[in-house]
């Protein structure tokens, strides 16, 4: 019987380091600033938000939300998006992904200022994770999903990782970090043929497709760390994650909870890239 790990612990002790950090920069009359781009008004675009603020606020680290109508023309956002660049009291900016479609994204990620991009938009950022170079941006959940494998000494090196999911927010980038850790990892997606085979020889399964249970007891090795990315509402209106907890806690030694797990922990990761950010415009760092 495996145990659940959850995302709390992790989160409070990100935040503890934070709340110093964050001390004496604004003894420094520094005041790390963050400010959050939203187009519409998508649900899970709003609980992010709610979670991010509320950290904010927690550890001391100024916010705003600009909040932009969902048809917004792209010459439009590109205008808000560059004063928000120039804006020398904003250190880190948070684009909701996706945009919607009249939004051409692949123009746009690169006129976010890579300095103030901390959850990995921009490719000079994305680059950065490919090549292991720790001087840039992650984005935040895939960095949450590391600081909870390094919590519970989940050992990484030379174990067998699995991330089911291939997206830019997700799954591929926490294959990477994985990769840098020096596990041997494995990128499933819609197109793996014999998804059980390959998630059942996982000693460390990520699931970040985002459907709900999807993964039952026979995807687990016995013994398995089993991280459930995933955020999806089930019939009755509830949180659940990919993964059927119930089912595969007997094989599997640990899982993250859906609520309670990864996402608690994004938003301290959030909190932790404003503050390095700051740090790095001010040549802190
Ligand atoms: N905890 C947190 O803080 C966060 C949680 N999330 C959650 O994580 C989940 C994933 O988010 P995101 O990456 O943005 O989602 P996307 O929809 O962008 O990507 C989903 C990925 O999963 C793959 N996939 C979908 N269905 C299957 C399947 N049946 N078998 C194998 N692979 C499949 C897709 O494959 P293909 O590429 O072939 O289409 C795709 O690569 C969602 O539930 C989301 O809500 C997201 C961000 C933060
Ligand atoms: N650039 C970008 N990066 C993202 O990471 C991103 C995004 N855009 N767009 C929207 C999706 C969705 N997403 C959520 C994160 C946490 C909760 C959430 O519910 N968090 C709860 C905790 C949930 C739990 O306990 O598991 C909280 O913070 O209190 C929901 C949704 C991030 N996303």
């Amino acid at each position: 019987m495996g145990t659940l790990i959850k995302g709390k612990p992790v989160a409070d002790s990100l935040k503890e380091d934070l709340k110093a950090e964050v001390e004496e920069l604004k003894s420094k009359g520094l005041y790390p600033k963050l400010t959050i781009i939203r187009v519409g008004a998508d649900p899970s675009d709003l609980a992010y938000e709610r979670g991010a603020l509320k950290t904010m606020e927690n550890v001391g680290i100024g916010a705003q939300v600009i909040a932009l109508p969902g048809n917004i023309a792209q010459e439009e956002f590109v205008r808000v998006l560059q004063g928000v660049n120039s804006d020398g009291d904003t250190h880190g900016i948070l684009i909701f992904r996706p945009l919607p479609q009249q939004l051409d994204s692949n123009a746009i990620k690169y006129l976010i200022d890579a300095e103030k991009d901390i959850d990995c938009f921009n490719p000079a950022n994305v680059a950065k994770v490919m090549e292991g170079d720790e001087t840039g941006f992650a984005p935040c959940t895939p960095t949450a999903v590391m600081e909870i494998l390094k919590h519970y000494n989940v050992e990484l090196k030379g174990k067998n990782a699995v991330v089911i999911g291939r997206s830019m927010v997700v799954g591929k980038p926490v294959a990477m970090l994985l990769l840098k850790e020096h596990a041997t990892v494995t990128i499933c997606h819609s197109r793996t043929k014999d998804l059980q085979g390959v998630a059942s020889k996982a000693d460390i399964l990520v699931a970040c497709a985002g459907k709900a249970k999807m993964i039952k007891s026979e995807y687990i090795k016995n013994g398995a760390v089993v991280i459930d990315v995933g955020i999806n509402v089930n019939e009755n209106g509830e949180l659940c994650g990919d993964v059927d907890t119930e089912e595969c806690m007997d094989r599997a030694s640990m899982i993250t909870p859906v609520p309670g797990g990864v996402g608690s922990v994004t938003t301290s990761v959030l909190a932790k890239h404003v503050v390095k950010a700051c740090k790095i415009q001010k040549d802190l760092l």
